[in-house]
Parts: C-alpha cells; structure tokens; sequence
C-alpha cells in the first residue's frame, strides 16, 4: 500500500501540487487521471522520489518515503518496478539484455539465474522467442510487453506506469491493460497507472484518482464513474461521445 499525505509540490511560482491525498491499496491497479497538464507525472515522480514534496509525505507500508535518506531509499527503490513512456527500452540491447539489465545492476544473481529469471519474465509476459531480437525488429505491443518483462524482473512490490498505452492501437492497449492487472493480482503489487485513456479507465480502474489543476477532485472506482455528479470529473470523461452515450444508457 502507498499512502500520499497532503502533498504540495511548485516548480517556482507554479503551484503544482496541492494537498494531494490518497491511499493506493496492494492488488489494485490505481489509475491517475487528469488532462494533460494537470499535474499526473509530477505527482507520479513525487511518489517515486524523482521530484521531492514540499511539503506532505509518501508512505510505503508504513515506511514514511519522505523521511529516509542514503541507503534507506537506495532500498525501498529496488522494489519499484517502472514501465516509462515510450518502453524506454535500449536499442543497442537484445530484448533479453534489457530484460536482464535491472537484475544486472541491482542484484547479486550469478549469470546464469539472471538469464532463467530474465526467461521466467518473458515467459509471463508472453514472449518465448523474442529473446535475441533489439527493440527495432519487435512492434510496439511487443516492445512495451519487454518493457513490463523488464519492470517485473526484480520483483517489485509496487509498480509503476506512466501513459502505458501511448502509441498503441486500442486492442493492443486492451492487451497491455490486462496484463499490468493480472500480474498486479498475481504478485500482490501496488501499481498505480498514469493514463488519460479512457479505455483503460473503465477496463482496469478499480481505484481512480482524478486530478484537476494539481488538485485531486475526485476518486473512486470505474464504476461509480459513470454515476458521478462531480462536474468536473464529468466535463473530463464525457468529453467523449462515445462514453456519454454509455452513460445515457447505463
Ligand atoms: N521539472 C519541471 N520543472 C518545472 N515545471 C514542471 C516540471 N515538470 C512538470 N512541470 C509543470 O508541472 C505541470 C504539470 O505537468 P505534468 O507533466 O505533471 O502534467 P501531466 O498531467 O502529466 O500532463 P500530460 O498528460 O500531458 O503528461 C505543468 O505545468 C508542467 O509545466
């Protein structure tokens, strides 16, 4: 579980983040919502330790993020698994080079468990025979599908994705939604999913938290969604034809 505590964040005179607050439970896929600019990435890499709060904390079960220092946070790191926009995969590396790559830095596995381990997460992600691929020989699903392979090889406890579906047609999204939500459950992660994709949202929101010029304004689950009044929340989501006609017939 990841508890954010009123968190403020400002880059100069640009109030960010502003007492943001939420628990984000283990063996859920947390979604962030907002439009573009509203503060989700910000808020994403406050959580991660790549931006600090002004003021507010970040809870790891218990363990006050915030607080730690050195080593200590050097720690609780290796177990985040991070899925970045674009698979940020390495294009000189074979796809099981970038797989191996985390277990290369950050553990001390002997060669060969590293391989089996990078093979074990290829297999979960399924993709047996990609191994000695690079990254410009595989399509975009496959590419984010090495990038998740890569994310999960240290086995993290929380997981982190920022726009997953970037650059992928509906049905591979759908694809990619639903494996970030099985091995979520599979290995009782704390994943929580930056989107504005509204797909994802209803496929695999079973929390939301919906971010409105740095503010939280709403949260809940994909389905009490559709019967929010938050008129906020509403001018975002139904800016889609097609959910509110999903909504005029719910
Ligand atoms: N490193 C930074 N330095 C200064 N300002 C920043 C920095 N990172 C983000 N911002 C500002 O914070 C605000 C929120 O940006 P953020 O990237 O979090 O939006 P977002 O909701 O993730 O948007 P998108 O969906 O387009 O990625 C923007 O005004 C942006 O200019």
């Amino acid at each position: 579980m990841i508890e954010v505590k009123n968190i403020y964040k400002s880059f100069d005179d640009n109030d960010v983040l502003k007492d943001v607050s939420s628990v984000f439970e283990a063996g859920k896929t947390n979604l962030i919502i907002g439009q573009s600019g509203s503060g989700k990435t910000v808020l994403l890499k406050t959580i991660v330790g790549l931006h600090e709060v002004d003021r507010g904390e970040v809870i790891y079960d218990s363990r006050s993020f915030t607080k730690m220092h050195g080593k200590e946070r050097k720690d609780l790191r290796k177990e985040m698994g991070m899925l970045f926009q674009g698979s940020a995969l390495f294009d000189s590396k074979t796809v099981e080079e970038n797989v191996r790559f985390p277990l290369d830095m950050f553990s001390d596995m002997n060669m060969s468990d590293r391989i089996d381990r990078a093979n074990f997460c290829l297999e979960r992600v399924h993709l047996e025979n990609a191994n000695h691929l690079y990254p410009a020989e595989i399509s975009g699903g496959m590419q984010k599908r090495v990038a998740i392979a890569r994310a999960i090889a240290l086995n993290p406890k929380y997981l982190f994705c920022d726009e997953p579906n970037s650059g992928l047609d509906p049905r591979t999204s759908i694809v990619i939604d639903e494996l970030i939500q099985e091995i979520t459950k599979e290995y009782n992660m704390t994943t929580i999913v930056n989107t504005h994709d509204m797909n994802s949202v209803m496929g695999i929101g079973e929390k939301v938290v919906f971010i409105a010029n740095g503010e939280k304004c709403w949260e809940g689950t994909n389905a009490e969604i559709l019967k929010s009044d938050n008129e906020r929340l509403n001018d975002f989501i139904f800016a889609s034809k097609f959910l509110k006609q999903l909504r005029a017939g719910s």
